[in-house]
């Protein structure tokens, strides 16, 4: 059952992708044949059009019309770079006519705050449209790409009370589990196999640790038909929820391109017949079964926040997509990054091994504040390859003006991520990779992220009414990680054909809709001769 399932998901992932590159090139075709380039016709609040356009031009050769909307920001090494080298010219703030939409992109922290915490009441919708809130919202139900409603901020304050700390803490076993099971099977596998592309057994992981505490399941592998199942939903919902996924709501007139290409009905099959029989089966087991699971908190909110079977299924499957993919490619990127910097690894190791030598074990999450040099790591890991290019984008529902620029009412507003944390006035020097820039700000990331903006250590997980809910798991879940893997392994670069290392580059990336993937990459766990654990 499980398995043909999962094929069929897989079926339709490659049948979606098909229909995508029909529809770009039917895009394309269509818009060069009428001149489009005008159809994202682009201006700034500090230089003319023509400036912007001209750049542009410049940075694409053979423009394939809205093809580029999207793929615009993708063109430098990691996503969001292109945008952020016109942001160090042109402004904090520039204004992107995207077809009938328009775009803001914010790179300064401050003024991303006063527009989305001070502003939040009219900056906290979502522009998503068609696909996704015809069919995978339901019309709105669920959290992530729902309009800042009433109903949304029901389900918000549900899902708020079932991934608070203390909720989450009782699953600091399923979590210890996870982290010591991931970092076993990283160095198992650089035994066996030399060296490994690690992302399909962090996703494993991370999917393990949100599928177990939502609704009591794990996979046992990445061979697993269950992981195939969901990452394909996975895969499928990032791709989705990009900002620049949705051609038809750029240009309406589009609309005929989805006709012709059944792009429609592909997706209303994908909810059909993949995501809502897999949820409906994985809810039904969870509430059945006898194991603690956060989807019986939700069942038993159910009736005070008036949610019924379809908003379990929603808010279910964006509680496993945000938080299976967001942690592995977090994770991802710090093994590239301290691949790259074995002196930073040293001073780990010293730093657990004092702790492992003092106390005879690993540190729990609240002994924290003795692993500062971890923390301070861990947070310029993020800072300097964020885990989104553009966060989610929200939406203006009203005309609103912030320190002289006007923000007209229905403009789609968008954190440059990169932007942000490469912002020389917020992190001097920032293309250097320096963890001493954190050790003043150790608190957790979501005390820094839920207070004041002067206190905060980075950006990654958003702004005000639609700020990350699962800020804290994913923060116990990274520090587990962290302590077993510099307590019982090296991170080294693969080797090459001949025996010597080859440095991983950090600047290649792939563009995975929502989240930046590093691009494929092989890394080495060499279990540590001198560890301090028995
Ligand atoms: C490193 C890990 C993570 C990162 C970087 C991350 C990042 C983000 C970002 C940027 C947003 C959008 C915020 C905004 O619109 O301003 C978001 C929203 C969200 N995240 Fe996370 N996230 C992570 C982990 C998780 C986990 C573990 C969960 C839950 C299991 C989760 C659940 C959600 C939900 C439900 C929303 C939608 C909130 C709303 O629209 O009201 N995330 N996250």
């Amino acid at each position: 059952m499980r398995l043909s399932s999962s094929f069929l998901s897989f079926e339709h992932q490659q049948e979606m992708n098909k229909t995508s590159d029909k529809q770009i090139a039917l895009a394309a075709a269509v818009l060069a044949a009428t001149c489009t380039g005008v159809y994202y016709a682009l201006s700034s609040m500090n230089k003319t059009k023509n400036d912007l356009i001209a750049k542009v031009y410049k940075d694409v050769p053979s423009p394939k019309g809205l093809y580029y909307a999207g793929h615009l920001f993708s063109l430098g090494e990691l996503p969001g770079h292109k945008v952020t080298e016109w942001q160090k010219e042109l402004g904090p703030i520039i204004k992107l006519k995207m077809g009938i939409q328009t775009w803001f992109m914010i790179a300064d922290p401050q003024l991303a705050h006063e527009i989305f915490v001070t502003r939040g009441l009219t900056t906290s919708d979502r522009p998503y449209h068609t696909y996704i809130s015809d069919f995978y919202s339901y019309g709105g139900k669920g959290v992530v790409f729902t309009k800042a409603d009433k109903r949304w901020k029901r389900t918000r304050t549900a899902a708020l009370s079932v991934l608070a700390p203390q909720r989450v803490n009782e699953f600091t076993d399923v979590l210890l589990y996870e982290a010591d099971s991931l970092v076993d099977q990283l160095i198992g596998r650089t035994n066996s196999d030399g060296q490994l592309n690690p992302i399909t057994t962090l996703q494993a992981a991370s999917l393990n640790v949100i599928l177990t505490t939502a609704v009591g399941q794990r996979v046992k592998s990445a061979d697993d038909p269950l992981f195939i199942e969901i990452m394909a939903f996975v895969n499928q919902g990032m791709k989705m929820g990009g900002a620049e996924a949705d051609l038809s709501g750029f240009l309406p007139i589009l609309t005929f391109i989805d006709v012709l290409t059944g792009k429609k009905n592909m997706f209303r099959k994908f909810i059909d017949n993949v995501r809502d029989p897999l949820f409906t089966r994985l809810i039904k087991e969870a509430t059945e079964g006898e194991q603690d699971c956060l989807i019986k908190s939700f069942v038993a909110l159910q009736e005070e926040y008036e949610l019924d079977h379809q908003d379990l299924i929603v808010v279910m499957s964006d509680l496993i997509a945000a938080g299976a993919d967001t942690i592995s490619v977090s994770l991802s990127w710090m093994f590239v990054i301290l691949s790259n910097f074995p002196d930073v690894q040293k001073k780990l190791r010293a730093e657990v091994d004092a702790f492992v030598n003092a106390h005879g074990r690993l540190p729990t999450f609240e002994e924290r504040d003795q692993l500062p040099y971890a923390i301070a790591v861990q947070k310029e890991c993020m800072r300097y390859r964020p885990t989104t290019p553009f966060g989610i984008p929200h939406m203006a529902t009203e005309d609103i003006t912030v320190r002289d620029h006007f923000i007209p009412k229905g403009s789609v507003l968008i954190s440059n991520m990169l932007g942000m944390h490469m912002n020389p006035d917020v992190y001097p020097d920032p293309e250097t990779f320096n963890p001493d820039r954190f050790l003043a700000n150790t608190r957790t990331m979501s005390a820094a992220a839920n207070g004041n903006i002067s206190q905060r250590d980075h950006y990654n997980f958003g702004w005000g009414r639609r700020i990350c809910p699962g800020i804290h798991l994913a923060e116990v879940e990274m520090f587990h990680v962290f302590a077993r893997l510099f307590a019982k392994c090296v991170i080294a670069p693969p080797l090459g054909a001949d025996g010597k290392e080859r440095p991983i580059d950090i600047n290649a990336a792939q563009n995975a809709g929502i989240v930046t993937l590093p691009a494929p990459y092989q890394v080495r766990f060499i279990p540590r001769t001198d560890s301090p654990l028995k």
